[in-house]
């Protein structure tokens, strides 16, 4: 990218999450993704270089040892000229979601960080001629807390996303409460896999985004504005995946269309090559919590057809899911053992503040940081190292679990190579596919607090306004009857 030449034409609003803007080019499969920030706390252009360049050197030593170097995609730190920066600010104003415009665009300091357009197929500087289609999943947390310092004993049974879901609702995030379970998404049951993505389908919320050539065409711009009409999305996905046959359309076409997709994405997401040292972090099987979420229509589904809870994961080790789940679960003690010690740590500060840097709290994030990830022991020796390697273990659990997969898929001729990308086969077509994890910033060392004031929040309101109601409500939620035919169909 020739960083002199920048015309704010060339670039379109593509999207947005709480932190970072992303723009993409109408040509080239290039992103830049700029930071944000609310209207009154503007960072000096030194710090917000040295933000994005933590986001790139934790990418590149840390994500990329975990999760395998062909899934993390770290990017780099540009210079744009502060006119084009500018321009291009008030140009995708008006296409941001109202809901987002509390933060403010980093226009001042120039420095974006520019990354391949992961929602179409990487080939970085060319565009591609071929139809991509691209499903972007925010999994969230798949594992239930092992640790024995939770003091709800209802965080042993339900998972923090369904618990959390309540909250949202209440709170008029979301209006309704969604039937995923990211549980079920990890186990790597293909019935269960099926039910998450399909509930994904059903209540997008900022889980589920699908894009088709860059344009996004499912799943919520706005919190207040979701789009969730599967008939139109059929439309747009019947080329995919009945590209020359005639189906007709109407709701026997979009259960079709819908199944294809849903089964395809299953398959991508169980694959994967064994690259990666996220296996090296695999916890004993004691230290793994329970297999379901009671809280999961699925599970229910079954105990109320007289059925087993289902078998554990089954996910493939070279799988994406895997991997991330294995990052999350570096969070060995819940919130609720680890804050005692990041306050160990923050007394520790308070005394010598100038220990910071060596502490490496706010970087670098280098080989040293990422070696210290690597011990997993639990042993509370009662030291300020001990407390600190735990800590940081938290902020990258917690990253991996807030991170997005992105799948782009390409439709293939029957006989054609694939350019040594992998194949899918779909029932009348197949594709070329990549996976990539996105937003892979590590979270930071000051929302600890956060954390700790949140869970207890989430926690208590599902106890007090949700179980307290548990069997209203949860009938409530099986009068759809779908949920239990559902989960009995052949994937
Ligand atoms: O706390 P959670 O689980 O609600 O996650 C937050 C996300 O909400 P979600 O539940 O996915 O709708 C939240 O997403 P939205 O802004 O709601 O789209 C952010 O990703 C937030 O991360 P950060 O503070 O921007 O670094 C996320 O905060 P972290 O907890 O990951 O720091
Ligand atoms: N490299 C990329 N290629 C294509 N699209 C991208 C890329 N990076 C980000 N996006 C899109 O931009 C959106 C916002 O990016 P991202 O999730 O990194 O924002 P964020 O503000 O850091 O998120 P959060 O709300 O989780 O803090 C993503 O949901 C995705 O749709």
């Amino acid at each position: 990218m020739d960083e002199g030449k920048m015309d704010e034409n060339e670039w379109g609003y593509h999207g947005e999450g709480n932190k970072s803007l992303v723009v993409a080019h109408a040509q080239r499969c290039v992103v830049l993704r700029f930071l944000k920030f609310p209207p009154n706390r503007k960072k000096t252009s030194e710090e917000i270089f040295q933000h994005l360049q933590n986001i790139v050197d934790f990418g590149k030593n840390v994500m990329k040892e975990f999760l395998g170097e062909n899934y993390v995609h770290c990017g780099e730190v540009v210079q744009l000229p502060l006119d084009f920066v500018k321009q291009l600010c008030l140009k995708i104003q008006c296409e941001r979601p109202e809901s987002r415009c509390d933060k403010d665009l980093d226009t001042l300091s120039g420095y974006a960080l520019c990354l391949p357009n992961l929602a179409r197929l990487q080939t970085y500087h060319f565009a591609e001629h071929r139809p991509i289609l691209c499903v972007e999943i925010k999994p969230k947390c798949g594992f239930i807390p092992f640790s024995s310092d939770v003091t709800h004993e209802m965080k042993h049974k339900v998972c923090r996303y369904c618990m959390h879901q309540h909250l949202k609702v209440a709170t008029g995030k979301w209006k309704q409460i969604s039937k995923y379970c990211p549980l079920d998404l990890y186990s790597g049951n293909k019935q269960r896999m099926y039910f998450a993505l399909k509930s994904l389908l059903q209540e997008a919320q900022n889980n589920l985004k699908i894009f088709k050539n860059g344009e996004l065409i499912y799943g919520c711009k706005d919190a207040r504005s979701p789009v969730a009409d599967w008939s139109e999305l059929a439309h747009h996905l019947k080329p995919f995946f009945f590209p020359s046959n005639g189906l007709a359309s109407g709701p026997h076409c979009t259960r079709a269309v819908i199944r294809e997709l849903v089964r395809v994405i299953t398959r991508v997401l169980l694959s994967g090559s064994d690259k990666g040292r996220a296996g090296t972090l695999r916890s004993g099987p004691g230290l793994r919590g329970p297999p379901v979420c009671e809280a999961s229509p699925f599970s229910r589904s079954l105990r109320c057809q007289g059925k087993n809870t289902p078998e554990r994961s089954g996910l493939p080790k070279g799988c994406l899911l895997y991997k991330t789940l294995q990052v999350q679960m570096l969070d060995l003690l819940d919130i609720e053992g680890l804050y005692p010690l990041y306050r160990r740590v923050e007394r520790y500060l308070e005394e010598f503040p100038e220990e910071r840097k060596t502490l490496q709290i706010d970087g670098p994030y280098d080989e040293a940081f990422y070696q210290r990830l690597l011990d997993l022991s639990t042993e509370d020796d009662g030291t300020v190292a001990f407390a600190l390697t735990k800590v940081q273990q938290y902020r990258v659990a917690m990253t991996a679990k807030d991170c997005s997969i992105m799948i782009a898929l390409s439709p293939c001729l029957q006989d054609a190579s694939s350019d040594q990308r992998p194949i899918v086969p779909s029932s009348r077509s197949r594709f070329a596919f990549s996976v990539s994890v996105l937003d892979l910033d590590l979270k930071p060392y000051e929302s600890i607090p956060h954390q700790y004031k949140l869970d207890g929040k989430i926690v208590n309101y599902y106890l007090k306004t949700v179980h307290a109601k548990d069997a209203t409500v949860m009938s409530a939620r099986f009068k759809e009857s779908e949920d239990c035919t559902l989960v009995l169909h052949k994937v």
